[in-house]
């Protein structure tokens, strides 16, 4: 049963919904673009950087992500960041992505936002040429800065609109609620554009509330604590509200105590959503496929289940309605 499961997930087309560019930067690149760009590191060797590898939670893993993006300077380390991320995962059938990056972390580097996005736009174009790769670029706005900052940054991004497809929320979540945002959140649906934000991966279903009722958003990245109020999943289910759920991050973020203790089935059992994600790849072990591979490895997967995950993502995702009918057709050709 295992490795039928399996061989479905490695056949079917796989939408990701929820990856953070910087965060596939693998080690490996950190050090060759340390050396291209003359940054100095804190780690002497890909294995002293990999040792590092080892969080209680969120804030401590962001201390290391924000450290590593530092080699990021230049069009070059943006695109060749992209394209690894493109090139590997079209290994795991991934064939349309909604990708976050976080501008403000860089521009505090001196990174203008045109150099950030003329290489990551740049490889999501060959992406889609060559690899057949389609994609949507989200704006993510770090929400441990202020008002003010996210302000200033959608100022900065108002040239660009044509290359950013939705604006996001993310980095320290507790201390940090939706409603903080909210006047930044009002100005982004006045452009049309969609909006989806990190709340209850580590906050409170009140986060998760927050999200829905003041920000108005179109998806919810992770979710997991909306769990705890049922009236909220009430709510989730009844709007068809699609999380974009990450096993083995919430398992190295310690999120879940272990991947048997994982909500992903209970998610799907009550009609939520749940679609599977990497997040932060280079961090938490793993892309798509490794997701996949836990998830079917350690919890009570079913081929309905699968086949219904495979379904949300592409449900759930900014593409046209043609192409989601599309893609939903591909997968169910996998199922049939
Ligand atoms: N899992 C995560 N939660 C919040 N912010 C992030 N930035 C990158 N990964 C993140
Ligand atoms: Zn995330």
């Amino acid at each position: 049963m295992k490795s039928e499961l399996l061989e479905l997930a490695e056949k079917m087309p796989k939408a990701e919904l929820h990856l953070h560019i910087e965060g596939s930067l693998e080690p490996e690149l950190v050090f060759k673009l340390a050396k291209r760009n003359n940054v100095r590191l804190n780690y002497a060797s890909v294995d002293e950087l990999k040792a590092a590898y080892s969080f209680n939670n969120l804030q401590e893993f962001l201390d290391v992500y924000y450290a590593g993006m530092s080699v990021l300077l230049t069009e070059d380390d943006f695109y060749d960041l992209t394209w690894a991320y493109l090139k590997r995962v079209h290994e795991d059938r991934v064939v349309h992505v909604e990708i976050f990056f976080d501008p403000q972390a860089h521009l505090e580097r001196g990174v203008p936002l045109s150099i950030q996005l003329a290489g990551i736009h740049g490889a999501l174009e060959a992406g889609k040429a060559t690899l057949g790769i389609s994609y949507r670029l989200i704006l993510s706005f770090l929400r441990h800065l202020s008002e003010e900052s996210a302000l200033e940054t959608l100022q900065l991004a108002r040239p660009y609109l044509n290359q950013l497809d939705g604006f996001g929320l993310d980095s320290s979540e507790k201390g940090h609620p939706p409603e903080k945002f909210a006047r930044v959140f009002a100005e982004c649906k006045k452009l049309g554009k969609p909006i989806t934000v990190h709340a209850g991966e580590e906050g409170p279903p009140e986060y998760v509330w927050q999200a829905l009722d003041q920000l108005e958003v179109d998806r919810i990245d992770h979710g997991n604590r909306a769990l705890e109020d049922d009236a909220l999943v009430q709510r989730l289910v009844a709007t068809g509200q699609t999380l974009t759920v990450c096993p083995l991050s919430n398992l190295k973020l310690c999120v879940v105590d272990s991947m048997q203790d994982h909500p992903l089935v209970t998610m799907l059992e009550k009609g939520l959503k749940a679609t599977v994600n990497s997040d932060d790849p280079a961090y938490f072990g793993g892309y798509m496929m490794d997701n996949y591979r836990a998830v079917i490895d350690q919890l009570p997967l079913t081929r309905e289940h699968l086949h219904q995950l495979a379904r949300n993502a592409f449900a759930g995702s900014w593409l046209s309605e043609a192409d989601k009918k599309k893609h939903l057709a591909e997968v169910d050709a996998v199922f049939s």
